[in-house]
């Protein structure tokens, strides 16, 4: 999914549109839509008028488009002005007979119920048993479903996705509230797309990062990362040599990156579900985003003392804002506002962005574009100015990949209209320009990219090579996807690519001035403000854009059609433009769009309020690694058993040095070295690495610091650490064990079977023998603290653990707690015992006994425990 807009007040990518919903009871038969649009609703002239005139299912011949006017009769194919209003007048068979073509069946299709749809989230092998618990489990008991009469489909796997692990369904939300077996299948669903197993994400979202191909030593950007359901599949890629409980640490580093600063939040909660040393997170304006400096190192990984290279990517994603009119299915809004404005006003943003990739993209390196957007503007037309500016990249043939996807080709031709009512269709830039009867306020909202190349350019640039997805192709929404590649080195530059095998930086072995052109460097000591507009300048000598104020007025007014003032924020953001450019941009005809007092008012307002933003916006605290023989991390270490073979120097913390030290965060080296090299703050850095211990907190031990202070292994950051806790420690439970620590909170140490008791009393007698610990009387303490308990795979009275499940628990006095939270207790014994044993307990009810828990017993923390209601997670919710 996407958003143009931030707050998707219309529906844009990413934005919930909020439709005339009226009884979520209800359906309608012929559409098969359960929130009761009114199916008048599913309509927009200027929609139907517009994408009839883009001809995407091929020419159709002399029917014409009623209401649509051709400026100039002079081009091929183009009906003139007049002409086409006379063509109108036909009789209703004629047009008829396009509308019964595959044009309407794609509106059908888009007027239709967007199925559910969902992947099985992470890199381990909860893949795995969880698919299998749906195909052997679910499934079966959904087979013969009938409800009031009427059979209900089961969910089926999504064909094109590979190995199975994505699924849809499509039935209303009566039957997933009232049916039993769709009641315990959609439970089952909640529960663990809270804890992160399943992402509930649209089919086509899902195709960008299966095109990107990422490995896990692949330095990786998704430059419009935000709420995170692509970073997610990106993540699970780098891990893709993770085991069923141990992750691996890649060396490779995906960057994640949104300009919304609110929305770099969601992203980070979505992205704590598959915890990485390898992630990344900023807040900047991916179409200006700044050159990552890292240390030049040999093509073998030695380091080159001195000298600086800029980090080049080896797989990009632009997924870009976009008008989202492939999204119409589930943001039904768009069904009333979409104009095609909301594309044109887009594309120098997305043109931008895609350019600021490329010039970021390693020689071999991989580029995806895509949008939900059908909008040849927001679409081939970026792909067109991309090559055209960049030569040395090309469009992969995508065919071989994914074969049982349906897709059409992209379009060699399009033809923009320039008013927002999808009336006047201009056939090129010259000709709007010569136009006498546009005026220049018009002219001005215009770039010439926003017209197809010319035939032979087109058919150079193998533009069919991009990938349409139509609704109606495979019941899904809509979406545009392009692969791009760069054809080896960049002209003059000798870059080294990256070596699968070093967990390094790219290397360049020379930086030449065609180089230094492209990727302005932080050692040519050029000043921040400065070197952004030196690289917007650079950037503008190599496309077709050009950088002066005119594009940014033109953008901004075009952003500024039908008031969309969150569009319009982006694109000032995006062009660079200062106060004084935007408010003098143009204000539009009357014809296209608001008043010129309006449009003034709103160009100033929406640029202060953000610009005020930005400066308040950014409050992160900076990173610092923590010194390898620093008293506490060595403390801290030896308490939980962690072997001396964990890469301590790679630790790091969020406080000010001053502060006493509550949470430690482990990356990898390529992220050590490009925070070491770069500043957080040009980065807007928002998160690094991922949390794995976390001090003790609300126990007798609270106030205790340094050294003494107690931490714990978080159960986000086990699978992390794992491999680096001494086996001997790794205390083993069963299926019994399980149940009793999912049926109370804090379970006594009595209440266990004796093999798992012994065990736990010897690991507390081992520690507090080791550290000396003493009850405030003066006697040792029984060993509090964390511990991990790995729990194998078996099968017993029906009951199946298909593969180890490893966690962490908190041994106190004379109870222990699982630490986990709430939802992911639910989660696991919905799934292991099909029912919820944490229903029946309440917190208060402590054992079970009745007695409150015991004082040094940590409570799960905020942070742990976040509830971030995301998007995604809610929609399954809401939506089903
Ligand atoms: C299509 S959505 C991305 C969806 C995301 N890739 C996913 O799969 O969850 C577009 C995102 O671009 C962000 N955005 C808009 N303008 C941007 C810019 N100039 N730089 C970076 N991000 C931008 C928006 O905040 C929005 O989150």
């Amino acid at each position: 999914m996407g958003r143009a807009n931030r707050r998707g007040g219309k529906g844009g990518r990413g934005g919930k549109a909020r439709g005339p919903r009226t009884d979520p009871e209800g359906g309608d038969a012929a559409t098969g839509r359960t929130d009761l649009i009114e199916k008048m609703d599913m309509h927009n002239e200027r929609f139907s008028r517009y994408y009839k005139m883009q001809k995407l299912f091929g020419d159709t011949g002399t029917v014409a488009v009623e209401g649509a006017v051709v400026l100039g009769a002079e081009v091929e194919g183009a009906k003139a002005e007049g002409e086409a209003e006379m063509e109108a007048d036909k009789p209703e068979g004629e047009k008829e007979e396009e509308e019964s073509g595959e044009f309407e069946e794609m509106l059908s299709a888009f007027r239709r119920h967007l199925p559910t749809t969902f992947r099985i989230a992470g890199s381990r092998m909860t893949v795995h048993s969880l698919n299998k618990t749906i195909a052997d489990v679910h499934v079966p008991g959904l087979n013969d479903v009938v409800f009031e009469g009427e059979r209900i489909p089961p969910p089926v796997r999504i064909d094109w996705y590979p190995d199975g692990c994505a699924w849809q369904f499509n039935v209303p939300k009566k039957v997933l509230r009232k049916q039993p077996q769709f009641k315990k299948f959609h439970s089952f669903l909640v529960f663990e797309t809270e804890v992160g197993n399943i992402s509930r994400q649209e089919a086509v979202s899902m195709i960008p990062p299966l095109f990107l191909d990422v490995e896990p030593h692949h330095k990786v950007m998704d430059m419009c990362a935000a709420p995170g359901s692509k970073t997610a599949q990106i993540l699970e890629a780098l891990h893709a040599q993770d085991t069923s409980t141990s992750s691996s640490i890649p060396s490779g580093v995906l960057i994640a990156n949104d300009s919304d600063n609110k929305r770099t939040h969601l992203l980070i909660h979505q992205s704590a579900r598959l915890p990485s040393p390898a992630l990344m997170v900023t807040n900047l304006d991916a179409s200006n985003y700044p050159a990552i400096r890292v240390p030049r190192q040999t093509a073998d990984g030695k380091p080159v003392p001195g000298k600086m290279d800029t980090l080049l990517f080896d797989r990009i994603l632009c997924d870009v804002p976009c008008s989202g009119d492939g999204t119409m299915r589930k943001n039904i809004g768009i069904w009333k506002s979409w104009q095609p404005m909301d594309g044109n006003g887009l594309h120098i943003l997305q043109t931008r962005i895609l350019q600021r990739g490329m010039k970021m993209l390693a020689p071999n390196g991989r580029i995806v574009y895509s949008t939900c957007s059908l909008n040849p503007v927001e679409n081939e037309a970026v792909i067109a100015a991309a090559l055209k500016a960049n030569p040395e990249f090309h469009l992969v043939d995508p065919s071989a990949h994914l074969p049982a996807l349906h897709r059409r080709p992209g379009l060699h031709t399009w033809l923009p209209s320039i008013d927002r009512t999808a009336t006047t269709f201009v056939p090129t830039y010259d000709a709007l320009m010569a136009s006498t009867t546009i005026d220049a306020n018009t002219k001005a909202r215009f770039v010439r990219s926003q017209w197809p190349p010319s035939a032979e350019e087109a058919k150079e640039m193998q533009l069919e090579r991009c990938m349409r997805i139509y609704p109606h192709l495979q019941d899904t929404g809509g979406f545009f996807v392009a692969v791009l590649e760069r054809k080896g080195e960049p002209s003059g530059a000798a870059v080294a690519p990256s070596s699968a095998a070093s967990d390094s930086a790219t290397a360049t072995t020379d930086e030449s001035a065609t180089r230094k052109r492209q990727v302005p460097s932080e050692e040519e000591d050029v000043p921040e403000s400065k070197r952004a507009r030196i690289e917007d300048a650079e950037m503008d000598t190599t496309t077709s854009i050009p950088a002066d104020s005119s594009i940014a007025a033109a953008s901004v007014a075009a952003l500024e059609e039908e008031g969309d003032a969150e569009m319009k924020i982006e694109a000032v953001d995006s062009t660079s433009a200062t106060p004084d450019e935007v408010s003098a941009a143009p204000s539009p005809s009357d014809e296209a769009g608001p008043s010129k007092k309006d449009a003034g008012e709103k160009k100033v307002g929406g640029h202060n309020k953000k610009k005020k933003g930005d400066a308040g916006e950014f409050k992160e605290n900076p990173y610092h690694y923590l010194p390898e023989d620093h008293p506490l991390v060595k403390t801290c270490l030896a308490r939980l058993q962690i072997l001396p073979t964990f890469p301590s120097s790679t630790l790091l913390v969020r406080n000010p040095p001053d502060q006493p030290i509550r949470s430690l965060y482990l990356s990898n080296t390529l992220v050590r070295s490009i925070i070491g090299n770069n500043s957080y703050q040009k980065l807007r850095l928002t998160a690094a690495g991922t949390k794995i211990f976390t001090k003790q907190e609300g126990g007798r031990k609270d106030k205790e610091e340094g050294v003494s202070a107690q931490y714990r292994i978080l159960g986000e950051g086990l699978p992390v650490v794992l491999p680096f806790v001494r086996e001997d420690a790794v205390l083993k439970g069963d299926l019994g064990v399980l149940r009793v620590f999912l049926e109370s909170y804090y379970p006594l140490v009595r209440n266990f079977d004796e093999a798992f008791r012994e065990q736990i009393e010897r690991a507390a007698r081992e520690r507090a023998a080791m550290f000396g610990e003493e009850k405030e009387g003066g006697e040792a303490e029984e060993g509090t603290g964390s511990m991990v308990v790995r729990f194998s795979a078996e099968e017993r009275d029906g009951v199946v653990l298909t593969h180890d499940l490893v966690l962490p628990i908190w041994k106190s006095s004379v109870s222990l707690s699982l630490m986990i939270d709430k939802k992911a207790k639910s989660a696991l014994s919905l799934r292991l015992f099909g029912e919820d044993l944490m229903a029946k307990v309440t917190k208060t009810e402590g054992d079970g006994s009745g007695k409150k828990p015991e004082a040094d017993i940590p409570v799960l923390d905020a942070a742990d425990a976040a509830e971030i209601e995301t998007e995604e997670t809610s929609a399954i919710v809401e939506e089903n």
